[in-house]
């Protein structure tokens, strides 16, 4: 069996009238990649924070490494890492001068040079932090959350402002870390980001966990049927079915090779995201 590093049960947090939190339940395994999706004011980020300790809840309960985080101390807090939506202020110092002073913070931290070549900044390591562009000063935030060697590693939104190839770099050095044992708690608005790197996507909506599943299974995905598509007598065909090897087998026999323009085509994660959000906002609609 593997072993739960989050787990938590009827999570409620309400800000006034606003119901941010209405009940949410997870479990998280240590080395597993997890991935929020949903909305603008869903509840993401309140469940984050109630699980990484800095925000009260009103109900519910948590465990997060073995302990309660509405009151873990010093001892636990350096065991979790935290990249922040904003961010991180830092002193006026050389990206190398920084990491290294948070480094100072942990018991037990990664090498900070190190740190600074896996986010890709050797080559900034002398300069200024504040002279970072956007991109650069993403990933000295990603150094910052991972230079005390975190047992969990919460990421919100980490690859804001970064280019494409930063991006698939950056997902590496979240897979190796995962790789490592490290447990990976990530909110993203990019799907494709949560595709590729999360083993469980978790979607949250209106404050509720409207389905949990891997990438490729969420919401039936799996199982969806596909659209064949393919060009004939110079008109585009379509069709839906449960069985498209069957259909482009018959297609392949039907032209007796190429079959024009064929594709394939299942629902994206963004489609049947959307989809479940779209359904959210109507059942909640209609019952009001
Ligand atoms: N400090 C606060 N005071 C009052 N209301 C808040 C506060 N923080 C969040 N809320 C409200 O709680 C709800 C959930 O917000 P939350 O930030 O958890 O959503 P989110 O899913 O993280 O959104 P986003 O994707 O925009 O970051 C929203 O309606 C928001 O306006």
């Amino acid at each position: 069996m593997s072993e739960t590093v989050i787990e938590a049960e009827g999570l409620k947090k309400k800000y006034g009238d606003t119901e941010a939190v209405a009940g949410i339940d997870l479990s998280i395994a240590r080395g597993e990649i997890f991935s929020f999706l949903g909305p603008n004011g869903a509840g993401k980020s309140t469940t984050v924070e109630i699980l990484e300790g800095f925000r009260n809840r009103d109900g519910g309960s948590a465990r997060v490494l073995g302990e309660d985080p509405g009151r873990a101390g010093r001892e636990w807090r350096s065991r979790v890492g935290i990249v922040w939506q904003q961010e991180t202020m830092v002193p006026k110092l050389a990206v190398r001068d920084v990491v290294r002073h948070f480094a100072g913070y942990y018991p037990l931290p990664h090498d900070p040079d190190a740190v600074i070549e896996l986010v890709g900044l050797g080559h900034k390591a002398e300069d200024l932090a504040e002279s970072l562009s956007g991109g650069q000063r993403r990933r000295l935030d990603v150094a910052l959350g991972i230079v005390g060697q975190p047992e969990l590693l919460f990421l919100d939104e980490p690859t804001t402002g970064f280019d494409p190839r930063a991006r698939r770099e950056f997902w590496g050095l979240i897979r190796d870390l995962a790789a490592r044992g490290t447990t990976i708690v990530l909110t993203t608005h990019y799907l494709e980001e949560a595709e590729e790197l999360a083993d469980r996507v978790c979607v949250i909506a209106r404050g509720r966990v409207r389905a949990v599943d891997t990438p490729a299974a969420l919401g039936g995905r799996a199982s969806a049927q596909a659209t064949v598509g393919w060009l004939e007598d110079g008109e585009r065909r379509e069709v839906l079915t449960d069985e498209p090897t069957r259909v482009v087998s018959e297609l392949a026999g039907r032209f007796t090779g190429e079959v024009p323009e064929l594709s394939v085509h299942r629902p994206t994660l963004e489609e049947i995201y959307l989809g479940m959000v779209k359904d959210t906002d109507e059942a909640e609609e209609a019952a009001a």
